[in-house]
């Protein structure tokens, strides 16, 4: 199994379970691994043949811009089921982190396994 990746993808959205937290806009840093065989791009030289990290990238930033969850955990399933939906992934790891959210803290967050690896 090969993984194409995007680490550190800074995002800007609306997100939190407080009041004062649906009236700004914070910083979401995404992380993520994506289950792929990269032979056939490396072989052709195509990036039609593998996970175009650009345009997934491009893909994360609309829906994460655009959305406006309360919890990390449903922004994260549905990240997860789109990017598989439409991009054939087979397995993904996702790691969203708040780095603002815990003055204390480097950075909070979840991480997300689904699908199969092969
Ligand atoms: N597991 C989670 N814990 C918390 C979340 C979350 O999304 N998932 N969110 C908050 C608040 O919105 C927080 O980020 C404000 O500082 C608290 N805990």
């Amino acid at each position: 199994m090969d993984i194409v990746y995007i680490r550190g993808l800074q995002v800007e959205t609306v997100i939190g379970i407080y009041d004062w937290e649906r009236t700004i806009r914070q910083t979401l840093c995404v992380d993520l691994e994506m289950a792929t065989d990269i032979r056939a791009a490396a072989r052709g030289d195509d990036i039609e043949r593998t996970l175009n990290y650009k345009a997934i990238s491009d893909r994360l930033i609309e829906f994460i811009s655009d959305s406006e969850f309360l919890l990390l955990e449903a922004l994260a399933e549905e990240i997860a089921t789109l990017l598989m939906d439409e991009f054939s992934i087979p397995w993904l790891r996702l790691k969203l982190g708040k780095p603002g959210a815990v003055p204390q803290a480097q950075d909070v967050g979840v991480v997300i396994e689904r699908g199969e690896a092969f």
